[in-house]
């Protein structure tokens, strides 16, 4: 059973991105989920390309979860009424409270408190800092600020304001209205912005109440807050997203490195799904190559343990989206290849779980099994033995939509949703049917399960056996492989 690519690729999609060849070219290059920014574009745009996501995944045979990323409470100018201008420096210009259409001289911001707390000498960063102004006074609704670094300003650019803490609520109206939307139209998992707190997630879970509908939740760390709250956040949500763009703004750019390897291992020591996210290929934006620092970015993610890497800018208005994501794909890929491997788990697993999956992947690759097997109802022993590693294709099968979803992210796993299991031989025949009916491996071949007892309980994982393809095994035959 030939191991392609494991570590997982998120796209953004966007304006380069939103036509039905655009998009099965996307899952034909490998896109793995794909994230509809609600920072931008409207919610029949993101209905639009939802659809084609779908409908790309169906015709391919691909599976492809859809994330749902809320704006969350960051400041972003507004829109300008003709086009992209340059801000040059030192240009005195006007950010206002006021819901104007903007003009070079004076553009809107979304958060109109604003110009109450922010005062003269405060630096004020747009577009992750490719802008800087300072705050020269503020009249009334008006602030007037110098241009310190001039660059391009265009709508909707966000604006971060590093060492002011800014009373935004952390989820928006417009965040719980893109929720609402989100959870309706279907995605498989949301993604809250500038999360501050473990408790944050709370908001999320009381629209889902609300709605109906449940579906994980990703942290996207990006405030020096969730960076003290790392370890407490990692255990509230369901999986974090380093997102390198708005944290290099938050903190001093030069944390950004380690904070990075702290949250990978961190999320790989609780068994949750991590994505590096931001400028991975940044150049490719406009070039058909990256730089090599960027390839190097890329790979050492993946060393580091990452579950998924992530491309935003580069295929929602990049030049050239599809060959961004077959060129992540290879770096992935040839990194995977090298024999280096990931840092160890710091903890020696202890629960039920986390001590089988470890034993069980040590008996699959003593025995030369094919492949590694978990049946789970919440995803929690498949994401064990994915934080492992092992070279062994990964295989999960769950009969839970959602769990089916979420595991998208996770790094190496391959799911089936199968109906639920009543009896052990079912499980057997979900096993072969899959690894023998999709030719990928031949009767006689060995594989270790892990799965819980009774089945179909979750949090029961205690259950390790060795099956022979194309057999039902009893124990006897079971114990005779492993010796
Ligand atoms: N749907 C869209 N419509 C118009 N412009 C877009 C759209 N999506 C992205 N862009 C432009 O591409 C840039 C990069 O896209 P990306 O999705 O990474 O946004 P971002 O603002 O950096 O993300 P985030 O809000 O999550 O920090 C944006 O800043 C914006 O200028
Ligand atoms: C992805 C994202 O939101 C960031 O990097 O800031
Ligand atoms: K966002
Ligand atoms: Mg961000």
């Amino acid at each position: 059973m030939a191991v392609t690519r494991r570590a997982k690729i998120v796209c953004t999609l966007g304006p380069a991105t939103s036509s039905p060849e655009r998009i099965r070219g996307l899952v034909e290059a490998g896109m793995d989920v794909a994230r509809l920014n609600f920072s931008h574009g409207s919610q029949a745009d993101h209905e639009k390309v939802f659809n084609l996501v779908r409908e790309a995944a169906r015709t391919t045979g691909r599976a492809v979860a859809i994330l749902g990323d809320l704006q969350g409470p960051k400041i972003r100018l507004g829109r300008f009424a003709d086009g992209p201008h340059e801000w040059r420096t030192g240009d005195s210009v006007v950010i206002t409270g006021e819901d104007i259409l903007g003009t070079r001289e004076r553009v809107s911001c979304t958060y109109e408190k604003l110009p109450f707390e922010v005062k003269p000498g405060d630096r004020l960063l747009i577009d992750d800092g490719r802008v800087a102004v300072e705050v020269i006074e503020v009249e009334g609704s008006d602030i007037r600020v110098l241009v310190t670094e001039g660059g391009p300003v265009s709508n909707n650019k966000g604006v971060s304001l590093p060492n002011v803490a800014v009373s935004v609520p952390a989820m928006s109206e417009k965040d719980t209205e893109d929720l609402r939307f989100a959870l309706r139209l279907g995605v498989d998992m949301v993604a809250m912005s500038f999360v501050r707190s473990p408790e944050d997630i709370k908001l999320a879970h009381n629209i889902m109440q609300e709605v109906g509908i449940h579906r994980p939740v990703m942290a996207k760390v990006e405030k020096p807050e969730a960076v003290t709250h790392l370890e407490a956040i990692v255990n509230a949500f369901d999986g974090i997203m380093v997102a390198r763009g708005d944290l290099g703004v938050e903190l001093p750019l030069d944390q950004v490195p380690l904070v990075q390897k702290r949250a990978v291992q961190l999320c790989r020591e609780n068994a949750k799904p991590v994505i590096v996210a931001t400028q991975m290929l940044d150049s490719m934006i406009e070039n058909s190559r990256p730089t090599r620092a960027e390839a190097s970015d890329v790979a050492n993610a993946v060393l580091d343990g990452a579950d998924a890497v992530m491309l935003s800018g580069e295929t929602s208005v990049g030049k050239y989206p599809i060959l961004t994501v077959s060129t992540m794909g290879r770096i992935v890929t040839t990194t995977e290849a090298g024999s280096i491997a990931v840092p160890r788990l710091q903890h020696d697993p202890r629960t039920h779980g986390g001590a089988l999956t470890v034993a069980a992947s040590q008996i699959a690759k003593a025995i030369g099994a094919k492949a590694m097997v978990a049946f789970t109802q919440t995803g929690d022993t498949v994401r064990r033995l994915s934080r492992l590693h092992c070279d062994l294709p990964l295989l999960a099968f769950t009969p839970v939509p959602e769990v089916r979803d979420l595991l998208a992210l996770s790094w190496g796993v391959e799911t089936f949703l199968m109906p639920f299991v009543e009896h052990t031989d079912d499980m057997f025949r979900q096993v072969d049917q899959a690894m023998l009916g999709l030719n990928r491996a031949n009767p006689g071949d060995l594989v270790v399960i892990v799965a819980g007892s009774p089945v179909g309980t979750p949090g029961s994982t205690n259950t390790l056996r060795v099956h022979q393809l194309g057999s039902l095994v009893d124990a006897a035959t079971a114990a005779q492989a492993l010796r």
